[in-house]
């Protein structure tokens, strides 16, 4: 196997007084999706911004494309090519999709084919391009967040929920705009708890417990497996 797009080693994190990763190890083969699994609570938000270094793990290493970026200012992570889109979007609603969009664009002005590029993928930011962020539909706003994060060249996207809350036709659109991205070379780490979506998107899935990772393996293997879900994940055998 080629080097992992990134891996973490007996990661340790506390907010506050709180001990949240336990020691997370984690490789995540290049250009495919990584689904993080995981009940509520287990970490899963806390891993990505581990990785963005809005948390600061304690102890442990990180590297991204074989380079450790553990103690690195999150804006030095962003420009080597890691891209997050967090769970509350981080879009500015009184400024408009086309600033929310130059404002992400940290290299320099949005260039026309990066511009086309996501019109293709997001339809509807073409056509809002113009309006408040904050008069978007909440498909419309996290279309606009994944967008933000596919301003500058990625080769890696770490994504929180993207389809919480989202009607089933926006679902879909977002799940092709991440395939999208996924077959223009990027690797993807996404936190998801639609069990469909994950089992249609995800190549790897790793499971979280109690703040560290207890299992990893194909999507495949855990979408056929009832019991193991069950296991890992509570989901009933009638729920999948
Ligand atoms: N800012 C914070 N202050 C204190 N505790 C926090 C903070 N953020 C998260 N936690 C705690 O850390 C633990 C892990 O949270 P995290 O958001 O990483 O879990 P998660 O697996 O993403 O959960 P969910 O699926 O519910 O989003 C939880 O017990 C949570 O209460």
């Amino acid at each position: 196997m080629s080097e992992p797009i990134l891996k973490l080693e007996g990661i340790e994190t506390d907010i506050g007084r709180y001990h949240i990763l336990s020691g997370v190890d984690l490789e995540m083969p290049r250009g495919q999706v990584t689904m993080l699994l995981g009940r509520n609570g287990v970490g899963k938000t806390t891993t990505l911004r581990s990785v963005i270094g809005h948390w600061r793990a304690k102890s442990g290493r990180i590297l991204f494309d074989g380079q450790d970026i553990t103690r690195m200012p999150t804006p030095a992570i962003a420009r080597m090519g890691l891209g997050f889109v967090p769970e509350d979007m981080g879009i500015f609603s009184d400024l408009t999709v086309e600033e929310n969009m130059t404002l992400a664009a940290a290299s320099g002005p949005l260039s026309p084919k990066r511009r086309d590029r996501i019109f293709a993928a997001f339809p509807p930011l073409a056509t809002f391009w113009r309006a408040p962020a904050g008069t978007l539909s909440g498909g419309q706003k996290q279309m606009l967040s994944i967008a933000r994060a596919m301003a500058e060249e990625r080769r890696l996207y770490l994504i929180d929920e993207p389809t919480k809350g989202l009607a089933p036709a926006i679902v879909s659109t977002m799940a092709a705009a991440l395939r999208e991205l996924k077959r223009e070379g990027a690797s993807i780490l996404l936190v998801e708890q639609n069990f469909a979506v994950a089992r249609a998107l995800g190549d790897r899935a790793a499971v979280m417990e109690g703040g560290r990772i207890v299992w990893t393996g194909a999507m495949a293997e855990l979408a056929t497996d009832a019991k193991l879900q069950s296991r890992l994940l509570g989901l009933s055998v009638e729920g999948v």
